[in-house]
This record gives structure tokens, C-alpha cells and sequence, in this order.
């Protein structure tokens, strides 16, 4: 039986209570044994003894030998160990006998979580119908543009891929049927090695299109690292997931441990505000796979706890997001100047639903010979997110806040509560509105980057199970974030930048299901009329008379000028305009003209503001 909205309410104020006093100090550890034997690398733990983790074909080589599973020049491959830690054994012998026989107490004692909760339907085939709430139809005749040389066709099923049979059945267990667009044509590149930067919606399943193939080539090359000698505790993770927030990190984690259940490859996460001696702890075990927040991650560097020597793989999620003005020291510190190997040696994969051209060059930088794949939406298209604008005055926000919770509080979605995301610009501004909204009787937390990270934490947990269904965030809760049950996301504060704004709504209408999102919006955003209006039609939204006036009385602001991009749909190639080709992009300082800096919200700090782009030309996903 649902609770009454005077039940959330009391359980609301216990949870933010309880979230005072709860501690919590980072992810959720498999459980393991104490023991520490000989070593068995991540992804053959939990594999039994006699099995051969190697998957047939599979040239089981050590790190120093020949790299296998990645296209391209493997110029010289890792360098030697240098003192490091030895990529013990020699020449191309493949490991798995060795491992019982020295001991196993990691394969042995380390018993992996089954992140599914219940096996029982791992053999289970799912029909769409079952998958319930996913609109398939949605993701049909989805525009798709790619560019650069030898681009592998798409395929139609997952089968149709050889991803290995742990990780089909991990996709079997996820009940996902198909793959979504970008699952498609993404997943088939880079199983070829290839480099990619690919701009696909919100909510269309970018996070396995990059985790499968990551896992699947970490599996079948039976490529292992080794625990480092005695007294040496730097670890060499194969595959480094890089994401802007911590929040986003978990979640990626979390997906990609589902995803890799079974297979041996070990995945750890690493993030910043969380105890990092729990996060040492869990990279000594050995890790395949790191997740991490750039802040976290140069710290471990610094302290020589990771060591990036033995990277194959690079994920950017969020990539536009990590390589604008706020991250982009720390992510050029990561990728060029530690030990990571160049663009050619490692396969790199930039994702997001946006893609201004100037971070497109950017982000070449990283890439070697890559292919850009764009696909026209599908969580964010017309009849998935409904898009409404009401004109309010500052001083009259609060009650028509008030009037759409009212109109929202009774409102299921599944058979649970509706969630509701409300986005404000500052941080104070999100604690107020907490403060009001539940002085009001509405049960409301909030996220933002002056709380701690187990505030942050407790607060998304009681948002996610419904005990608080009002979300107040900043722009911390507008990327990546995947809640079930967000019905209706308010946009108290319009961001400065439409790009920003989009990924907000995207936290709604996700995995083909419908969503709503309102905007509030005043004089003080009218930089951000003509881009949100056309932005609108493009989806067949509803544009308000009055906001076209306002559209054709501003130039284009918001951060971008979203027609010089030139296509309809889908981040274009930058590689294809003229101008970028001249070098007519401009310096640096070109970039972040003008934009506005949000200044609120924040990144738990860990950047500065997170202006627009400018008024030069950009291209998103939504163009
Ligand atoms: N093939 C699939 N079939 C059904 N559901 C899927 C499939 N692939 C992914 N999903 C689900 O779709 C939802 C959205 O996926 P995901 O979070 O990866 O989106 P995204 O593209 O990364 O979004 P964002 O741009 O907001 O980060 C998730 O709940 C995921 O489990």
C-alpha cells in the first residue's frame, strides 16, 4: 500500500535525521576473506581452479607481451617494469593452473556479491513485453551519423556480438533484449579497437555501450596485472572510467559490477569526500577496472597508488563535461603527463548527449584515428519528455512550485511514487527551498556540493526509495544520474547553458519511458530563449507565443549558437567544418567566452564555475 504524503513526510524528516548520524564510509565492498595468499588478478578470482578464464583464442599474455583485443599501433606496448611491479612469469604462458597451485586464497575466499540479488532468472528469456515501461518502438528509425575511416557496421542483437558468454548472460540478467542505438553501432567499434567519440540522448544506455566492450576485451585476452613485491603497494589497473561527479562514479560501479558479474574482471571505485583508506583497501585486492572522480584519481597518483602504466582502455563519461574549463587540468594531468600510454597505444571512448565543437577539439587531443558516432535522441524525442515553460517572476516561484507538487503528489509511475527533481542554480538556494518544502509539509532532501558526501548519499538513497520524492539539487544531480521513477523534473532555476539544461530534463523520460519537465522562466534568462525555443521545436514541443517574442528578440545565447552546428540532430563531426579545420575555432580563451558562470552547485567544489561556451558555434546531440 502506498504511504500517505503526511507518511513521507514524517519518514522524510527521520531519514534527514537519520542521515545526520549515519555513517558510511564509501561503496559497498564484496565481501572477502582476510587472508592474503598468493595472488590471483581480479578477473580470475571466483573462477574455478580448473576452468581456463581464457576465453578460446584467447592469447592469455601478460602484460609486456603482445597486446591483444585493440586495433591501431601498439607502439612498443606498456613499458617494462622498471622496478615496478613485475608482470611476473614469462613470455606467453597462460595463467590459469598457477593460481590454485599457489595458494588461490584470493580466487577461494573472495566470494563476489551477486549484484542481481536473484539468480534465478539469469537463464530466463525475456520478451519485450516483460521488460515493462521500455517503449522499444522509441529507439527505431533513429537517425545515426559516423564518421572517419573503416567504421565496423552496426549490429542488431547482442548475440550478433562476442562479448563472451559471462557477460551475456549478465545482459540476459540486466532483462535487457536489445541493444539501444548506441549500443548498436558503439559496441561493434570498439570491440575493433577503435577509438570513438560518440554523442548519444540521455537515458539511451551509453554506460553499457562502454562497459561491454571494456569488460569483454579484459576478459578474453586473460591479460592480468600482478599484486606489486612486498612493500610496494601501487596498483596498474587495464581500464580507467573517468566520470565528473562521485555520485555518477557509484552509479557506474554499480553497473559495470552487474555487468562484469562472473567474468573475474574486478572493479573498484574511487572518489573523493568518501575515507580513502577503504578505497586503498579495495584497489590492493586488485582491480581491473577503475572508476573514479579526477580529483580522487590524482590523488591516488600522487601518493603512487595507481599506476596508469598498464592502461588499454580510457573511458570519458560525461565527456564534454570533463574536458571544459573546470576539469580539463585535471584530465590532461591524468592522461598526458602521468604515465598512461599515448592515443595509438590505448583505446579511448568519449561519451555524452552533448558535444560543443570546441570540447570536440579538445578532446582530440586524446584520441587516435577515432570515429565519431552521433545518434539522434531517443529519451529526450517528442512524445518522451514533455516540455513545458510557464513565465514566473522570481518572488512568485514557491507557489507554483507548490501548485505543480500538489498536482504531482497523488501520481504513481509503476505502481511507486513519482519522483520529482527540482533544479536550482545555488547551492544556498537548495537549502532554503528544502527548508521550505518541508516546513510546507512536503517531504524534500537535496544534493549539492556543500553537503558531505554522506549527506549526498543518504539523500539521493531516501530520494531513490520514495521516502523523500522532492529532489532539490544543483547541477551535481544533472549529469549521468539514472532514478528510476522521475516523473517530473522542475527547472526552478534555468541553467545558463542549454546544454546543461538538457541533460537536466534527461533525468526523466529515460530507457525509452515518458517524463515531464517544467521550467520556470523570467526576464533574467531571456539569453537562453532562443536556444531553448528552437531546442523545443526540434522535439515538437509546445514553443509559448511569449517565448518566442523573446527568442527572436535575443540572440543566440545559452552557452551555444545551436544552428551553426548545421545538422539536424546529433553532435556533427567537428572534423567536418571548415572552419575547425583552419584552426578557425580560435585560442583557448575563445572557448568559455560568454555563457555566464554558474557559480552555484559545484562539483563537491572541486572545480570553478561551469560557464557556457561561448557564443561560438557548438554542436549537441539535440542539433
Ligand atoms: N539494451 C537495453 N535495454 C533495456 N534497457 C537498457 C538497455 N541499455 C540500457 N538500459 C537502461 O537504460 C537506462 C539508461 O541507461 P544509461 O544510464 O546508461 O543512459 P545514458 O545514455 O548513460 O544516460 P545519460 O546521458 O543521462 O548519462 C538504464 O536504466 C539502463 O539500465
Amino acid at each position: 500500500m502506498r504511504a500517505s504524503w503526511a507518511d513521507l513526510a514524517a519518514s522524510a524528516a527521520a531519514d534527514n535525521m537519520a542521515s545526520g548520524s549515519s555513517v558510511r564510509n564509501g561503496p559497498v565492498a564484496p565481501t572477502t576473506g582476510s587472508g592474503r595468499g598468493a595472488y590471483v588478478p581480479p578477473h580470475l578470482r571466483n573462477t574455478p581452479a580448473s576452468a581456463d578464464p581464457a576465453a578460446p583464442g584467447s592469447t592469455g599474455l601478460i602484460p609486456g607481451g603482445e597486446w591483444s583485443g585493440l586495433g591501431g599501433p601498439r607502439s612498443g606496448g606498456p613499458r617494462n617494469d622498471n622496478g615496478r611491479p613485475g608482470l611476473a612469469g614469462s613470455g606467453s604462458e597462460s595463467r590459469p593452473g598457477g593460481w590454485g597451485s599457489r595458494g588461490g586464497s584470493w580466487g577461494g575466499r573472495e566470494r563476489e556479491v551477486n549484484p542481481f540479488g536473484d539468480d534465478g532468472d539469469a537463464e530466463k528469456v525475456f520478451t519485450e513485453q516483460e521488460i515493462s515501461g521500455i517503449n522499444f518502438d522509441a529507439y527505431e528509425d533513429i537517425p545515426v551519423e559516423t564518421s572517419g575511416e573503416n567504421v565496423p557496421p552496426p549490429v542488431n542483437t547482442f548475440t550478433e556480438i562476442d562479448l563472451g558468454e559471462a557477460v551475456n548472460l549478465n545482459i540476459r540478467r540486466c532483462k535487457y533484449v536489445k541493444p539501444t542505438p548506441v549500443q548498436r553501432h558503439a559496441i561493434p567499434i570498439s570491440m575493433a579497437g577503435r577509438d570513438l567519440m560518440a554523442c548519444a540522448q540521455t537515458g539511451s544506455g551509453k554506460t553499457a555501450a562502454f562497459c561491454f566492450p571494456v569488460i569483454s576485451g579484459i576478459m578474453k585476452s586473460g591479460q592480468h596485472v600482478q599484486r606489486p613485491p612486498r612493500g610496494a603497494r601501487t596498483v596498474y589497473p587495464l581500464a580507467l572510467i573517468l566520470s565528473p561527479t562521485r555520485e555518477l562514479s557509484m552509479q557506474i560501479h554499480e553497473e559495470a559490477k552487474k555487468f562484469s558479474y562472473q567474468t573475474g574482471v574486478r572493479v573498484v571505485v574511487a572518489y573523493g569526500g568518501a575515507p580513502i583508506n577503504q578505497q586503498l583497501r579495495e584497489l590492493e585486492r586488485g582491480v581491473d577496472i577503475l572508476v573514479a572522480t579526477p580529483g580522487r584519481l590524482v590523488d591516488l597518483l600522487e601518493r603512487a597508488r595507481v599506476s596508469l602504466q598498464l592502461i588499454r582502455y580510457l573511458t570519458l563519461d560525461e565527456a564534454d563535461r570533463m574536458l571544459d574549463m573546470g576539469f580539463e587540468p585535471q584530465i590532461r594531468k591524468i592522461v598526458e603527463q602521468m604515465d598512461m600510454p599515448r592515443p595509438g597505444e590505448r583505446q579511448t571512448m568519449l561519451f555524452s548527449a552533448t558535444f560543443p565543437k570546441e570540447i570536440q577539439r579538445l578532446a582530440s587531443d586524446f584520441l587516435y584515428q577515432y570515429i565519431f558516432l552521433a545518434v539522434g535522441r531517443v529519451g529526450s524525442s517528442t512524445d518522451l519528455i514533455v516540455q513545458r515553460v510557464e513565465f514566473v517572476h522570481d518572488p512568485d516561484k514557491r507557489s507554483y512550485l507548490m501548485d505543480l507538487l500538489h498536482a504531482q503528489r497523488d501520481t504513481e509511475v509503476q505502481g511507486k511514487q513519482a519522483l520529482t527533481l527540482v533544479f536550482v542554480e545555488t547551492k544556498k538556494g537548495a537549502d532554503s527551498l528544502e527548508n521550505w518544502l518541508c516546513s510546507n509539509g512536503f517531504p524534500a532532501t537535496s544534493i549539492h556540493g556543500d553537503r558531505t558526501q554522506q549527506e549526498r548519499e543518504s539523500a539521493l538513497r531516501s530520494f531513490k526509495s520514495g521516502r523523500t520524492p522532492i529532489l532539490v539539487a544543483t547541477d551535481v544531480a544533472a549529469r549521468g544520474l539514472d532514478i528510476p521513477h522521475v516523473a517530473h523534473v522542475i527547472n526552478f532555476d534555468l541553467p545558463n547553458d542549454i546544454d546543461d539544461y538538457v541533460h537536466r530534463i534527461g533525468r526523466t523520460g529515460r530507457a525509452g519511458k515518458t517524463g515531464l519537465a517544467t521550467a520556470f522562466f523570467n526576464e533574467s534568462n531571456s539569453s537562453l530563449a532562443r536556444s531553448l525555443s528552437e531546442l523545443m521545436q526540434e522535439a515538437n514541443q509546445e514553443v509559448p507565443a511569449w517565448l518566442s517574442r523573446y527568442a527572436s528578440r535575443s540572440s543566440y545565447g545559452g552557452g551555444r549558437n545551436r544552428r551553426s552546428g548545421g545538422g539536424r540532430f546529433g553532435g556533427r563531426d567537428f572534423r567536418r567544418d571548415n572552419s575547425f579545420n583552419r584552426g578557425g575555432g580560435g585560442g583557448s580563451s575563445d572557448y568559455y567566452g560568454g555563457g555566464g558562470g554558474s557559480s552555484g552547485g559545484g562539483y563537491g567544489g572541486s572545480y570553478g564555475g561551469y560557464g557556457g561556451y561561448g557564443s561560438s558555434g557548438v554542436a549537441s546531440a539535440w542539433d
